[in-house]
Protein backbone atom coordinates (compact mmCIF):
# COMPACT_ATOMS: atom_id res chain seq x y z
CA UNK A 1 0.00 0.00 0.00
CA UNK A 2 1.15 3.77 -0.93
CA UNK A 3 1.68 5.84 1.68
CA UNK A 4 -0.38 8.09 1.17
CA UNK A 5 -3.02 5.08 1.22
CA UNK A 6 -2.69 4.17 4.26
CA UNK A 7 -3.89 7.56 6.14
CA UNK A 8 -7.30 7.04 3.99
CA UNK A 9 -7.88 3.67 5.01
CA UNK A 10 -7.25 4.81 8.60
CA UNK A 11 -9.39 7.64 8.67
CA UNK A 12 -12.08 5.59 7.01
CA UNK A 13 -12.25 3.31 9.59
CA UNK A 14 -11.95 5.37 12.60
CA UNK A 15 -14.79 7.13 10.27
CA UNK A 16 -17.27 3.83 10.14
CA UNK A 17 -16.59 3.26 14.32
CA UNK A 18 -18.04 6.90 14.73
CA UNK A 19 -20.74 5.97 12.59
CA UNK A 20 -21.92 3.12 15.23
CA UNK A 21 -24.65 3.68 17.50
CA UNK A 22 -23.47 1.85 20.32
CA UNK A 23 -19.49 1.48 20.79
CA UNK A 24 -18.68 -1.71 22.21
CA UNK A 25 -15.52 -3.93 21.89
CA UNK A 26 -17.03 -5.58 18.69
CA UNK A 27 -16.97 -2.27 17.04
CA UNK A 28 -13.70 -1.23 18.66
CA UNK A 29 -12.12 -4.19 17.83
CA UNK A 30 -13.47 -4.32 13.90
CA UNK A 31 -11.36 -0.95 14.06
CA UNK A 32 -8.58 -1.70 15.14
CA UNK A 33 -8.45 -4.78 12.67
CA UNK A 34 -9.17 -2.51 9.94
CA UNK A 35 -6.37 -0.25 11.02
CA UNK A 36 -3.92 -3.46 11.88
CA UNK A 37 -4.90 -4.36 8.05
CA UNK A 38 -3.73 -1.44 6.55
CA UNK A 39 -0.51 -1.08 8.74
CA UNK A 40 0.19 -4.62 7.17
CA UNK A 41 -0.44 -3.95 3.75
CA UNK A 42 1.63 -0.78 4.19
CA UNK A 43 4.48 -3.30 5.18
CA UNK A 44 4.57 -2.42 9.05
CA UNK A 45 6.23 -5.82 10.93
CA UNK A 46 3.09 -8.03 12.15
CA UNK A 47 5.06 -8.14 15.17
CA UNK A 48 4.78 -4.63 15.68
CA UNK A 49 1.31 -4.20 14.21
CA UNK A 50 0.12 -7.06 17.18
CA UNK A 51 1.68 -5.08 19.67
CA UNK A 52 0.26 -1.96 18.68
CA UNK A 53 -3.52 -3.17 18.51
CA UNK A 54 -2.97 -4.53 22.33
CA UNK A 55 -1.36 -0.94 23.39
CA UNK A 56 -4.49 1.10 21.88
CA UNK A 57 -6.76 -1.35 23.61
CA UNK A 58 -5.38 -0.95 27.22
CA UNK A 59 -5.10 2.95 26.35
CA UNK A 60 -8.58 2.98 24.79
CA UNK A 61 -11.02 3.43 27.44
CA UNK A 62 -14.85 1.72 26.52
CA UNK A 63 -16.68 3.53 29.28
CA UNK A 64 -15.07 6.88 27.70
CA UNK A 65 -16.30 6.33 24.17
CA UNK A 66 -19.83 5.40 25.40
CA UNK A 67 -19.90 8.56 27.22
CA UNK A 68 -20.03 10.10 23.97
CA UNK A 69 -16.70 11.45 23.96
CA UNK A 70 -15.16 12.42 20.42
CA UNK A 71 -14.66 8.35 19.73
CA UNK A 72 -12.40 9.50 16.42
CA UNK A 73 -10.73 11.73 17.94
CA UNK A 74 -9.60 9.27 21.18
CA UNK A 75 -8.99 6.42 18.45
CA UNK A 76 -7.17 8.49 15.81
CA UNK A 77 -5.12 10.00 19.01
CA UNK A 78 -4.10 6.61 20.25
CA UNK A 79 -3.22 6.02 16.83
CA UNK A 80 -0.91 8.61 16.61
CA UNK A 81 1.13 8.13 19.80
CA UNK A 82 1.54 4.80 19.24
CA UNK A 83 3.27 5.67 15.28
CA UNK A 84 5.31 8.17 17.21
CA UNK A 85 6.58 5.26 19.28
CA UNK A 86 7.20 2.93 16.50
CA UNK A 87 9.69 5.27 15.10
CA UNK A 88 10.98 6.98 18.26
CA UNK A 89 14.05 4.68 19.64
CA UNK A 90 13.97 6.29 22.52
CA UNK A 91 17.37 7.93 21.79
CA UNK A 92 18.73 10.67 19.14
CA UNK A 93 21.62 9.33 16.88
CA UNK A 94 25.04 10.87 17.45
CA UNK A 95 24.97 14.32 15.78
CA UNK A 96 28.32 15.33 14.16
CA UNK A 97 29.56 18.99 15.59
CA UNK A 98 30.82 21.22 12.37
CA UNK A 99 34.40 22.39 12.93
CA UNK A 100 35.62 18.65 14.97
CA UNK A 101 36.12 15.83 12.83
CA UNK A 102 33.71 13.07 11.79
CA UNK A 103 33.42 9.83 10.23
CA UNK A 104 30.60 8.37 9.06
CA UNK A 105 30.13 5.00 7.45
CA UNK A 106 27.00 4.20 5.07
CA UNK A 107 26.10 0.40 4.54
CA UNK A 108 23.45 -0.73 2.99
CA UNK A 109 22.83 -3.08 0.16
CA UNK A 110 23.17 -2.68 -3.62
CA UNK A 111 20.49 -0.55 -5.30
CA UNK A 112 19.32 0.87 -2.18
CA UNK A 113 20.40 4.10 -2.91
CA UNK A 114 23.46 4.41 -0.99
CA UNK A 115 26.04 6.61 -3.16
CA UNK A 116 23.33 9.15 -4.39
CA UNK A 117 22.56 9.36 -0.52
CA UNK A 118 26.26 10.27 0.69
CA UNK A 119 26.48 12.95 -1.74
CA UNK A 120 22.90 14.22 -0.28
CA UNK A 121 23.83 13.75 2.70
CA UNK A 122 27.67 15.73 1.97
CA UNK A 123 25.54 18.57 -0.13
CA UNK A 124 22.96 18.99 2.61
CA UNK A 125 25.63 19.41 5.06
CA UNK A 126 27.99 21.62 2.23
CA UNK A 127 25.07 24.20 2.81
CA UNK A 128 25.28 24.64 6.08
CA UNK A 129 28.58 25.95 5.71
CA UNK A 130 30.44 22.37 6.53
CA UNK A 131 33.65 20.95 5.03
CA UNK A 132 32.53 17.81 3.95
CA UNK A 133 34.65 15.15 1.77
CA UNK A 134 33.38 11.82 0.15
CA UNK A 135 35.42 8.76 0.11
CA UNK A 136 34.52 5.42 -2.80
CA UNK A 137 35.48 2.23 -0.70
CA UNK A 138 33.04 0.30 -2.92
CA UNK A 139 35.37 -1.62 -5.53
CA UNK A 140 32.44 -4.39 -5.66
CA UNK A 141 30.51 -2.68 -8.29
CA UNK A 142 32.24 -1.42 -11.00
CA UNK A 143 31.38 1.77 -11.91
CA UNK A 144 30.42 2.89 -8.22
CA UNK A 145 33.73 5.05 -7.96
CA UNK A 146 32.63 7.23 -11.42
CA UNK A 147 29.41 7.51 -10.24
CA UNK A 148 30.63 9.00 -6.60
CA UNK A 149 33.27 11.19 -8.86
CA UNK A 150 30.34 12.29 -10.99
CA UNK A 151 28.39 13.68 -7.88
CA UNK A 152 30.97 14.82 -5.79
CA UNK A 153 32.60 17.07 -8.62
CA UNK A 154 28.97 18.13 -9.19
CA UNK A 155 28.72 19.30 -5.75
CA UNK A 156 32.08 20.60 -5.41
CA UNK A 157 32.72 17.67 -2.75
CA UNK A 158 36.87 16.82 -1.94
CA UNK A 159 36.64 13.03 -2.86
CA UNK A 160 38.78 9.97 -2.53
CA UNK A 161 38.81 6.72 -4.52
CA UNK A 162 41.09 4.35 -6.63
CA UNK A 163 40.63 2.74 -10.13
CA UNK A 164 43.50 0.74 -8.88
CA UNK A 165 43.25 -0.02 -5.79
CA UNK A 166 41.06 -3.40 -5.40
CA UNK A 167 41.17 -3.68 -1.31
CA UNK A 168 37.68 -1.36 0.18
CA UNK A 169 39.55 -1.39 3.38
CA UNK A 170 43.30 0.37 2.68
CA UNK A 171 40.83 2.92 0.19
CA UNK A 172 38.73 3.82 3.05
CA UNK A 173 41.71 3.92 5.71
CA UNK A 174 43.78 6.23 3.35
CA UNK A 175 40.95 8.34 2.57
CA UNK A 176 39.96 9.06 6.42
CA UNK A 177 43.44 9.88 6.94
CA UNK A 178 43.69 12.08 3.96
CA UNK A 179 40.89 14.07 4.83
CA UNK A 180 41.56 14.15 8.90
CA UNK A 181 45.22 15.93 7.32
CA UNK A 182 42.76 18.61 5.43
CA UNK A 183 41.13 19.32 8.57
CA UNK A 184 37.59 17.90 7.22
CA UNK A 185 34.62 17.99 9.64
CA UNK A 186 32.44 15.14 8.06
CA UNK A 187 33.84 12.57 6.27
CA UNK A 188 31.82 10.30 4.60
CA UNK A 189 32.78 7.04 3.54
CA UNK A 190 30.83 4.75 0.87
CA UNK A 191 31.00 1.37 1.45
CA UNK A 192 30.36 -1.66 -1.38
CA UNK A 193 26.91 -3.14 -1.60
CA UNK A 194 25.49 -7.06 -2.42
CA UNK A 195 22.61 -7.43 -4.57
CA UNK A 196 21.49 -9.27 -1.39
CA UNK A 197 22.07 -10.05 1.79
CA UNK A 198 25.62 -12.06 2.32
CA UNK A 199 28.38 -13.30 4.62
CA UNK A 200 30.99 -11.67 2.49
CA UNK A 201 29.15 -8.44 2.60
CA UNK A 202 29.30 -8.23 6.25
CA UNK A 203 32.48 -9.06 6.86
CA UNK A 204 34.01 -6.43 4.63
CA UNK A 205 31.91 -3.81 6.33
CA UNK A 206 33.37 -5.07 9.63
CA UNK A 207 36.59 -4.66 8.33
CA UNK A 208 36.27 -0.92 7.19
CA UNK A 209 34.48 -0.20 10.10
CA UNK A 210 37.53 -1.19 12.40
CA UNK A 211 39.53 0.33 9.73
CA UNK A 212 38.03 4.44 9.88
CA UNK A 213 36.41 4.08 13.29
CA UNK A 214 33.41 6.01 12.44
CA UNK A 215 31.77 8.19 14.68
CA UNK A 216 28.66 6.88 12.87
CA UNK A 217 27.47 4.27 10.55
CA UNK A 218 24.02 4.95 9.04
CA UNK A 219 22.13 2.19 6.95
CA UNK A 220 20.51 2.99 4.15
CA UNK A 221 17.24 1.70 2.85
CA UNK A 222 15.25 1.37 -0.03
CA UNK A 223 11.40 2.51 1.12
CA UNK A 224 10.18 -0.06 -0.97
CA UNK A 225 11.89 -3.29 -0.19
CA UNK A 226 8.77 -4.10 2.10
CA UNK A 227 8.22 -7.03 5.00
CA UNK A 228 11.89 -7.74 4.09
CA UNK A 229 12.67 -4.39 5.40
CA UNK A 230 13.07 -6.11 9.35
CA UNK A 231 15.49 -9.21 8.27
CA UNK A 232 17.94 -6.52 6.20
CA UNK A 233 18.15 -3.79 8.82
CA UNK A 234 18.87 -6.94 11.83
CA UNK A 235 21.62 -8.59 9.25
CA UNK A 236 23.41 -5.11 8.84
CA UNK A 237 22.80 -4.07 13.15
CA UNK A 238 24.29 -7.27 13.51
CA UNK A 239 27.67 -7.17 11.60
CA UNK A 240 28.37 -3.23 12.57
CA UNK A 241 27.26 -0.64 14.69
CA UNK A 242 24.25 0.91 13.03
CA UNK A 243 23.38 4.29 14.72
CA UNK A 244 21.26 5.78 12.29
CA UNK A 245 18.55 4.90 9.34
CA UNK A 246 18.03 6.98 6.08
CA UNK A 247 15.12 5.44 4.24
CA UNK A 248 15.47 6.65 0.32
CA UNK A 249 12.70 6.70 -2.60
CA UNK A 250 9.98 8.09 -0.55
CA UNK A 251 8.97 9.57 -3.49
CA UNK A 252 8.40 6.38 -5.47
CA UNK A 253 5.44 3.98 -4.60
CA UNK A 254 7.31 4.45 -1.01
CA UNK A 255 5.60 1.71 1.55
CA UNK A 256 6.18 3.86 4.60
CA UNK A 257 5.74 1.25 6.71
CA UNK A 258 9.31 -0.15 6.61
CA UNK A 259 10.86 2.43 8.10
CA UNK A 260 9.16 1.45 11.17
CA UNK A 261 11.02 -1.80 10.52
CA UNK A 262 14.08 -0.60 10.44
CA UNK A 263 13.58 1.67 13.30
CA UNK A 264 12.53 -1.33 15.21
CA UNK A 265 15.32 -3.50 13.65
CA UNK A 266 18.19 -1.29 14.21
CA UNK A 267 16.81 0.50 17.61
CA UNK A 268 18.06 4.00 15.58
CA UNK A 269 16.13 6.82 14.52
CA UNK A 270 15.78 7.56 10.85
CA UNK A 271 17.21 10.53 10.38
CA UNK A 272 16.82 12.10 6.29
CA UNK A 273 14.31 10.86 4.21
CA UNK A 274 15.33 10.61 0.24
CA UNK A 275 12.18 12.29 -1.69
CA UNK A 276 13.96 12.07 -5.40
CA UNK A 277 17.22 11.67 -7.29
CA UNK A 278 18.42 15.12 -7.46
CA UNK A 279 20.24 16.22 -4.84
CA UNK A 280 18.65 18.38 -3.18
CA UNK A 281 15.88 15.96 -2.86
CA UNK A 282 16.78 15.42 0.75
CA UNK A 283 14.71 15.85 4.26
CA UNK A 284 15.20 15.53 7.88
CA UNK A 285 13.03 13.21 9.51
CA UNK A 286 10.73 14.15 12.21
CA UNK A 287 8.80 11.88 13.73
CA UNK A 288 5.63 13.50 14.29
CA UNK A 289 5.42 15.18 11.08
CA UNK A 290 6.05 12.25 9.62
CA UNK A 291 3.50 10.48 11.24
CA UNK A 292 0.74 13.79 10.49
CA UNK A 293 2.10 12.89 6.89
CA UNK A 294 1.25 8.79 6.87
CA UNK A 295 -2.30 9.94 8.46
CA UNK A 296 -2.98 12.10 6.17
CA UNK A 297 -2.67 15.56 8.08
CA UNK A 298 0.09 17.95 6.07
CA UNK A 299 3.22 19.21 7.38
CA UNK A 300 4.00 22.57 8.43
CA UNK A 301 7.02 22.65 10.00
CA UNK A 302 8.58 20.49 6.78
CA UNK A 303 7.12 23.82 4.59
CA UNK A 304 8.39 26.09 7.30
CA UNK A 305 12.19 24.44 6.87
CA UNK A 306 11.72 24.53 3.09
CA UNK A 307 11.25 28.02 2.82
CA UNK A 308 14.33 28.71 5.55
CA UNK A 309 16.17 26.33 2.85
CA UNK A 310 15.06 28.02 -0.92
CA UNK A 311 13.80 31.25 -0.97
CA UNK A 312 16.74 33.91 -0.47
CA UNK A 313 17.67 34.88 2.69
CA UNK A 314 16.68 38.39 2.08
CA UNK A 315 13.13 38.22 1.07
CA UNK A 316 12.89 35.10 3.34
CA UNK A 317 11.79 38.17 6.42
CA UNK A 318 9.79 39.86 4.13
CA UNK A 319 7.51 37.13 3.06
CA UNK A 320 7.09 35.24 6.62
CA UNK A 321 5.93 38.78 7.50
CA UNK A 322 3.43 38.72 5.09
CA UNK A 323 1.93 35.27 5.46
CA UNK A 324 1.69 36.24 9.03
CA UNK A 325 -0.25 39.88 8.05
CA UNK A 326 -2.43 37.07 5.69
CA UNK A 327 -2.01 39.63 3.36
CA UNK A 328 -1.74 38.31 -0.62
CA UNK A 329 -1.15 40.61 -3.33
CA UNK A 330 -0.51 40.10 -7.28
CA UNK A 331 2.95 41.64 -6.54
CA UNK A 332 3.35 38.72 -4.06
CA UNK A 333 2.21 36.22 -6.39
CA UNK A 334 4.47 37.06 -8.56
CA UNK A 335 7.43 37.24 -6.74
CA UNK A 336 7.26 33.77 -5.93
CA UNK A 337 6.84 32.89 -9.28
CA UNK A 338 9.79 34.32 -9.76
CA UNK A 339 11.44 32.42 -7.17
CA UNK A 340 9.91 29.26 -8.80
CA UNK A 341 11.11 30.07 -12.09
CA UNK A 342 14.82 31.22 -10.77
CA UNK A 343 15.37 27.71 -9.04
CA UNK A 344 13.24 24.42 -9.34
CA UNK A 345 13.20 23.12 -5.85
CA UNK A 346 10.89 26.05 -4.55
CA UNK A 347 8.45 23.89 -6.46
CA UNK A 348 8.95 21.58 -3.08
CA UNK A 349 8.01 24.56 -0.93
CA UNK A 350 4.59 24.94 -2.49
CA UNK A 351 4.33 21.10 -2.76
CA UNK A 352 3.75 21.97 0.99
CA UNK A 353 1.92 25.40 1.30
CA UNK A 354 -1.75 24.31 0.50
CA UNK A 355 -3.40 25.49 -2.23
CA UNK A 356 -0.32 25.69 -4.12
CA UNK A 357 0.59 21.74 -4.99
CA UNK A 358 -2.00 19.86 -6.75
CA UNK A 359 -3.62 22.51 -9.26
CA UNK A 360 -0.63 25.08 -10.19
CA UNK A 361 2.29 22.48 -9.99
CA UNK A 362 0.88 19.12 -10.38
CA UNK A 363 3.51 16.38 -10.11
CA UNK A 364 4.83 15.10 -13.53
CA UNK A 365 3.12 17.92 -15.37
CA UNK A 366 6.02 20.53 -14.17
CA UNK A 367 6.65 21.46 -17.69
CA UNK A 368 3.07 22.61 -18.44
CA UNK A 369 3.13 24.03 -14.83
CA UNK A 370 6.16 26.41 -15.40
CA UNK A 371 4.63 27.53 -18.72
CA UNK A 372 1.33 28.75 -16.99
CA UNK A 373 3.30 30.15 -14.63
CA UNK A 374 4.84 32.37 -17.35
CA UNK A 375 1.95 32.93 -19.36
CA UNK A 376 0.52 34.68 -15.72
CA UNK A 377 3.56 36.51 -15.21
CA UNK A 378 3.24 37.95 -18.62
CA UNK A 379 -0.16 39.21 -18.25
CA UNK A 380 0.87 40.67 -14.69
CA UNK A 381 3.75 42.48 -16.37
CA UNK A 382 1.13 44.67 -17.80
CA UNK A 383 -0.49 45.78 -14.43
CA UNK A 384 0.24 48.73 -12.76
CA UNK A 385 1.84 49.02 -9.77
CA UNK A 386 -1.63 49.91 -8.02
CA UNK A 387 -3.08 46.66 -9.01
CA UNK A 388 -0.12 44.36 -8.12
CA UNK A 389 -0.01 46.11 -4.73
CA UNK A 390 -3.94 45.83 -3.91
CA UNK A 391 -5.49 43.21 -1.72
CA UNK A 392 -9.21 44.36 -3.43
CA UNK A 393 -10.02 41.98 -6.26
CA UNK A 394 -12.79 44.52 -7.13
CA UNK A 395 -10.37 46.68 -7.90
CA UNK A 396 -9.71 44.68 -11.37
CA UNK A 397 -12.61 46.18 -13.12
CA UNK A 398 -13.93 45.20 -16.93
CA UNK A 399 -12.01 47.29 -18.57
CA UNK A 400 -8.86 46.84 -16.50
CA UNK A 401 -8.74 43.45 -17.36
CA UNK A 402 -9.79 43.94 -21.41
CA UNK A 403 -6.16 46.52 -21.31
CA UNK A 404 -4.18 43.79 -19.40
CA UNK A 405 -5.31 41.54 -22.40
CA UNK A 406 -4.47 43.56 -24.57
CA UNK A 407 -0.76 44.49 -23.32
CA UNK A 408 0.13 40.94 -22.72
CA UNK A 409 -1.40 39.69 -26.08
CA UNK A 410 -3.51 37.31 -24.06
CA UNK A 411 -7.10 36.75 -23.81
CA UNK A 412 -9.72 38.63 -21.34
CA UNK A 413 -10.33 34.69 -20.74
CA UNK A 414 -6.68 34.06 -19.90
CA UNK A 415 -6.66 37.03 -17.22
CA UNK A 416 -9.62 36.02 -15.41
CA UNK A 417 -8.02 32.71 -15.20
CA UNK A 418 -5.19 33.96 -13.59
CA UNK A 419 -7.30 36.40 -11.21
CA UNK A 420 -8.94 33.64 -10.22
CA UNK A 421 -5.99 31.41 -9.54
CA UNK A 422 -5.17 34.83 -7.35
CA UNK A 423 -8.28 34.78 -5.89
CA UNK A 424 -7.68 31.18 -4.23
CA UNK A 425 -4.44 31.32 -3.18
CA UNK A 426 -5.16 34.70 -1.21
CA UNK A 427 -8.01 33.31 0.30
CA UNK A 428 -5.89 30.40 1.44
CA UNK A 429 -2.88 32.76 2.52
CA UNK A 430 -5.37 34.57 4.82
CA UNK A 431 -5.89 31.44 6.82
CA UNK A 432 -2.32 32.41 7.87
CA UNK A 433 -3.16 35.81 9.18
CA UNK A 434 -2.02 36.64 12.54
CA UNK A 435 0.14 33.60 12.89
CA UNK A 436 3.88 34.25 14.51
CA UNK A 437 6.20 32.87 11.58
CA UNK A 438 9.36 31.03 14.05
CA UNK A 439 12.35 32.01 13.56
CA UNK A 440 14.66 29.11 11.83
CA UNK A 441 14.55 26.07 14.17
CA UNK A 442 12.29 27.84 16.67
CA UNK A 443 8.74 25.88 16.14
CA UNK A 444 7.72 26.73 19.86
CA UNK A 445 7.08 30.44 18.76
CA UNK A 446 4.56 28.82 16.16
CA UNK A 447 3.19 27.08 19.20
CA UNK A 448 2.77 30.07 21.58
CA UNK A 449 0.99 31.70 18.71
CA UNK A 450 -1.46 29.10 18.15
CA UNK A 451 -4.67 28.62 20.08
CA UNK A 452 -7.91 27.22 19.70
CA UNK A 453 -9.13 30.34 18.12
CA UNK A 454 -6.78 30.18 15.73
CA UNK A 455 -7.08 26.27 15.33
CA UNK A 456 -10.44 26.68 14.66
CA UNK A 457 -10.10 29.21 11.97
CA UNK A 458 -8.00 27.44 10.10
CA UNK A 459 -9.74 24.16 9.85
CA UNK A 460 -12.18 23.69 7.37
CA UNK A 461 -15.97 23.36 9.30
CA UNK A 462 -16.33 19.87 8.57
CA UNK A 463 -12.98 19.00 10.09
CA UNK A 464 -14.19 20.98 13.05
CA UNK A 465 -17.06 19.43 13.78
CA UNK A 466 -15.33 16.31 13.34
CA UNK A 467 -13.10 17.40 16.50
CA UNK A 468 -15.93 18.21 18.17
CA UNK A 469 -16.46 22.06 17.89
CA UNK A 470 -14.24 24.55 19.65
CA UNK A 471 -15.24 22.74 22.55
CA UNK A 472 -13.19 19.68 21.45
CA UNK A 473 -10.98 21.66 20.02
CA UNK A 474 -9.80 22.92 23.54
CA UNK A 475 -10.02 19.80 24.76
CA UNK A 476 -7.94 18.12 21.78
CA UNK A 477 -4.95 20.47 22.66
CA UNK A 478 -5.39 20.28 26.59
CA UNK A 479 -5.07 16.42 25.76
CA UNK A 480 -2.16 17.14 23.16
CA UNK A 481 0.02 18.01 26.39
CA UNK A 482 1.80 20.79 24.25
CA UNK A 483 0.51 23.35 21.36
CA UNK A 484 4.08 21.83 19.70
CA UNK A 485 2.42 18.59 19.24
CA UNK A 486 -0.14 20.02 17.96
CA UNK A 487 1.15 22.76 15.90
CA UNK A 488 2.94 19.03 13.92
CA UNK A 489 -0.14 17.23 14.35
CA UNK A 490 -1.99 19.30 12.93
CA UNK A 491 0.60 20.49 10.06
CA UNK A 492 -0.02 21.92 6.81
CA UNK A 493 -3.34 23.97 9.03
CA UNK A 494 -5.58 24.26 5.09
CA UNK A 495 -3.58 21.61 3.83
CA UNK A 496 -4.50 19.25 6.36
CA UNK A 497 -8.26 20.17 6.22
CA UNK A 498 -8.18 19.70 2.42
CA UNK A 499 -6.50 16.05 2.66
CA UNK A 500 -8.83 15.16 5.34
CA UNK A 501 -12.13 16.68 4.09
CA UNK A 502 -11.46 15.04 0.33
CA UNK A 503 -10.91 11.55 2.44
CA UNK A 504 -14.10 12.45 4.05
CA UNK A 505 -16.62 12.87 1.81
N1 LIG B 1 13.39 8.33 -6.91
C1 LIG B 1 14.47 8.22 -6.15
N2 LIG B 1 15.56 7.59 -6.62
C2 LIG B 1 16.63 7.49 -5.83
C3 LIG B 1 16.65 8.02 -4.51
N3 LIG B 1 17.87 7.75 -3.99
C4 LIG B 1 18.56 7.08 -4.94
N4 LIG B 1 17.83 6.91 -6.06
C5 LIG B 1 18.17 6.22 -7.32
O1 LIG B 1 18.38 4.85 -7.03
C6 LIG B 1 19.33 4.30 -7.92
C7 LIG B 1 20.41 3.55 -7.14
O2 LIG B 1 21.15 4.49 -6.40
P1 LIG B 1 22.69 4.32 -6.09
O3 LIG B 1 23.06 5.47 -5.27
O4 LIG B 1 23.45 4.07 -7.32
O5 LIG B 1 22.64 2.98 -5.28
P2 LIG B 1 23.73 2.29 -4.33
O6 LIG B 1 22.98 1.73 -3.20
O7 LIG B 1 24.86 3.22 -4.06
O8 LIG B 1 24.28 1.12 -5.17
P3 LIG B 1 25.68 0.40 -4.91
O9 LIG B 1 26.72 1.45 -5.05
O10 LIG B 1 25.74 -0.58 -6.02
O11 LIG B 1 25.63 -0.22 -3.59
C8 LIG B 1 19.87 5.47 -8.73
O12 LIG B 1 19.22 5.47 -9.98
C9 LIG B 1 19.48 6.68 -7.91
O13 LIG B 1 19.29 7.83 -8.71
C10 LIG B 1 15.47 8.68 -4.01
O14 LIG B 1 15.37 9.16 -2.88
N5 LIG B 1 14.42 8.75 -4.88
Amino acid sequence: MVLAQLGGSISRALQQMSNATVIDEKVLNECLNEISRALLQSDVQFRMVRDMQSNIKKIVNLDDLAAGHNKRRIIQQAVFNELCKMLDPGKPSFTPKKGKTSVIMFVGLQGSGKTTTCTKYAYYHQKKGWKPALVCADTFRAGAFDQLKQNATKAKIPFYGSYMESDPVKIAAEGVERFKKENCDLIIVDTSGRHKQEAALFEEMRQVSEATKPDLVIFVMDSSIGQAAFDQAQAFKQSVAVGAVIITKMDGHAKGGGALSAVAATKSPVIFIGTGEHMDEFEIFDVKPFVSRLLGMGDWSGFMDKIHEVVPTDQQPELLQKLSEGTFTLRLMYEQFQNIMKMGPIGQVFSMLPGFSAELMPKGHEKESQAKIKRYMTMMDSMTNAELDSTNPKLMTESRIIRIARGSGRTVRDVMEMIEEYKRLAKIWSKMKGLKIPKKGDMSALSRSMNAQHMSKALPPQMLKQIGGMGGLQSLMKQMGSNKDMASMFGGLGGLGESMVSRLR
